[in-house]
């Protein structure tokens, strides 16, 4: 099957199975992610209570977690849901907003990687953080690298905790350690508003919880994310209509978008 029917199939299974995902996000895309959870087709729920996150992360069919605006409190939180995920066999996707930039970020990422998400997906600062020995490698949220910087890092962190590893950017990489499936579809006016990398986890979040395979989960998610984004940039003046048509192009999105895809893979060279 072409990769574009595969991914197309993917879509309406998701459209049809209306996902519940759960996510423990940041307040700045709360609900601009739960906007574009409804318009591909999941359901959203924004849940941060450490009262519930366990049974709400037990009732849904995958979970985001996000250290967007982190706090203490959120902490116990997040890892109370990791942890009832990883045992329900729920997959889960951890976004770690802002990893490098303080040790606040950077050591509750690390302690959430140890909880083995099923997809980890981060820019380029954020994936190299994880593994750096000098932590002042990111700027705020934002990334300072291009995403090919870190793909090796990817796939280091990816054999060593059993994860699929997305590093995003103008191209984006997604990694099992030894295939490598690349997106190059996205427009540069993406990173004029804020939270998109935020959709894309919880994008992936959404296409983990019909599509069994994470890698393939995780790069039809940022193709689907990448195509919308080109389409509406195409109709935009500025990253506000930017933000009101990726709506609208996510709710559409049909067989001749779908046809934009730039997608390759190829196997990595593993070492030993
Ligand atoms: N220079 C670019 N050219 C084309 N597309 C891009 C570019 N930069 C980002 N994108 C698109 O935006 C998506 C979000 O990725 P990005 O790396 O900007 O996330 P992020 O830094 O985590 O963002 P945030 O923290 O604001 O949520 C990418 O998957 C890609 O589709
Ligand atoms: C700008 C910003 N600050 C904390 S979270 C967030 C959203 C993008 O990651
Ligand atoms: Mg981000």
């Amino acid at each position: 099957m072409s990769q574009i029917a595969e991914l197309s199939n993917t879509l309406s299974e998701l459209r049809t199975r209306a996902p519940l995902v759960h996510n423990i996000t940041n307040f700045v895309v709360m609900n601009s992610t739960a906007n574009a959870l409804l318009a591909i087709g999941a359901s959203p729920a924004m849940a941060h209570a450490c009262e519930e996150v366990e049974e709400l992360a037990s009732l849904a069919q995958a979970l985001v977690i996000n250290l967007g605006t982190l706090s203490p409190p959120w902490i116990v939180g997040m890892r109370l849901a990791a942890a009832q995920a990883r045992s329900l066999g729920v997959p889960w996707v951890l976004d770690p907003v802002g990893a490098g930039a303080t040790s606040l970020r950077t050591g509750t990422a690390r302690a959430l990687l140890g909880l083995r998400p099923t997809v980890l997906r981060g820019n380029a600062s954020e994936i190299l953080a994880l593994v750096a020995e000098n932590e002042a490698t990111t700027r705020g949220v934002d990334s300072t690298e291009a995403s090919s910087s870190a793909l090796e890092t990817a796939a280091a962190l990816s054999r060593a905790h059993g994860c699929v590893v997305t590093v995003s950017g103008a191209v984006d990489y997604v990694t099992d350690g030894e295939q490598v499936i690349e997106v190059a579809n996205g427009h540069p006016m993406m990173t004029r508003v804020t939270g998109l990398g935020c959709t894309a986890s919880a994008l992936i979040g959404a296409f983990l919880a019909v599509q069994p395979d994470p890698l393939r989960a995780a790069a039809q998610a940022m193709a689907v994310l990448g195509i919308a984004g080109e389409i509406a940039a195409e109709r935009s003046e500025g990253p506000g209509s930017l933000q009101m048509h990726l709506l609208d192009v996510l709710y559409r999105l049909d067989e001749p978008a779908l046809s934009r895809l730039r997608m390759t893979s190829w196997r990595l060279q593993t070492p030993g």
